[in-house]
């Protein structure tokens, strides 16, 4: 189970939002994507998911590129949980979850079987939501809509399972709570973050962007430096080990001029 990508780039009206990109993604573990806004964090993860076709280079899955592989085995592997997902606002929160199960039904119109509602409920647990089944997605607040949508990419099953902010509009003990979750399952997870030091704690390996490219790949330690910080973002910090080993950032100042 592999996903790379190889000098990948994506532009836009002659403009490069993602600049030759190259980077294995550790298989099993929790990769942090990093960087300022705009830097093209998202645009990356639609790449790696396959949902953007890069305009060179390739992504490349188990080593076949992405762009070639059958779109509903792509569907089937990899689940994806973008920044804004619009839902009909009539469907149950279990309906929603169980859209996560579509990719694996023989038909597409089939009805949800008995093994698809048991991944539902199961990922419902996970996700602290199991008293929230028969909801309508309408009456949910920002942080239990966020929720649904990461338990219907559980439900899905996936090998890989790529995050846009998935910590938006939640709570800090919903924070931690993902972060635990998606640091302990075997699937192979990217996340994009906003918050250092949730990214220094958690994740095994971060990728840090500034204006399209890949300014730092490697460990929490080898990647968060006062000097790639105050480079990508502009902002001086002083950076501790705590005693797990791992980076913790203290912000000094707000903004640096250019
Ligand atoms: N389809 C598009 N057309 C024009 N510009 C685009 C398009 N998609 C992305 N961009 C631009 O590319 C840049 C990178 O966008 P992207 O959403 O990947 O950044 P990001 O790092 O995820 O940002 P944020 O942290 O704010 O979510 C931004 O300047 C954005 O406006």
């Amino acid at each position: 189970m592999s996903l790379r990508a190889h000098d990948v780039t994506w532009t836009t009206q002659g403009r490069p939002i993602v600049d030759g990109i190259t980077v294995e993604i550790t298989p099993g573990g929790l990769t942090g994507l990093l960087g300022p806004n705009g830097s093209g964090k998202s645009t990356l993860l639609r790449l790696l998911a396959g949902l953007l076709r890069p305009r060179g280079g390739a992504v490349l899955l188990d080593g076949h590129d992405l762009d070639r592989l059958p779109r509903r085995d792509v569907a089937r592997r990899m689940a994806v949980v973008a920044q804004e997902v619009s839902t009909d606002a009539e469907l149950t929160v279990l309906d929603v979850v169980l859209l996560g199960r579509i990719p694996h039904r023989r038909r597409l119109a089939a009805a949800a079987s008995k093994t698809d509602l048991a991944h539902a409920r199961r990922a419902l647990r996970r996700c602290g939501l199991a008293d929230l089944e028969h909801r309508r997605w309408s009456t949910l607040s920002g942080g239990e809509r966020q929720r649904v949508n990461i338990a219907r990419a559980l439900a899905q099953e996936p090998s890989e399972l790529l995050l846009d902010e998935p910590t938006n509009h939640l709570d800090i003990a919903h924070q931690l709570t993902l972060l635990d979750l998606l640091a302990a399952t075997p699937v192979t997870v990217v996340t994009a973050l906003h918050d250092l030091n949730l990214a220094a704690q958690y994740c095994d390996h971060l990728l840090l962007l500034h204006e399209g490219r890949l300014i730092a790949a490697g460990p929490p330690g080898q990647v968060l430096t006062e000097e790639t910080v105050e480079r990508v973002y502009r902002v001086r910090a002083e950076i501790t080990t705590s005693a797990t080993g791992r980076p913790s950032l203290r912000f000094l100042s707000s903004s640096i001029p250019a």
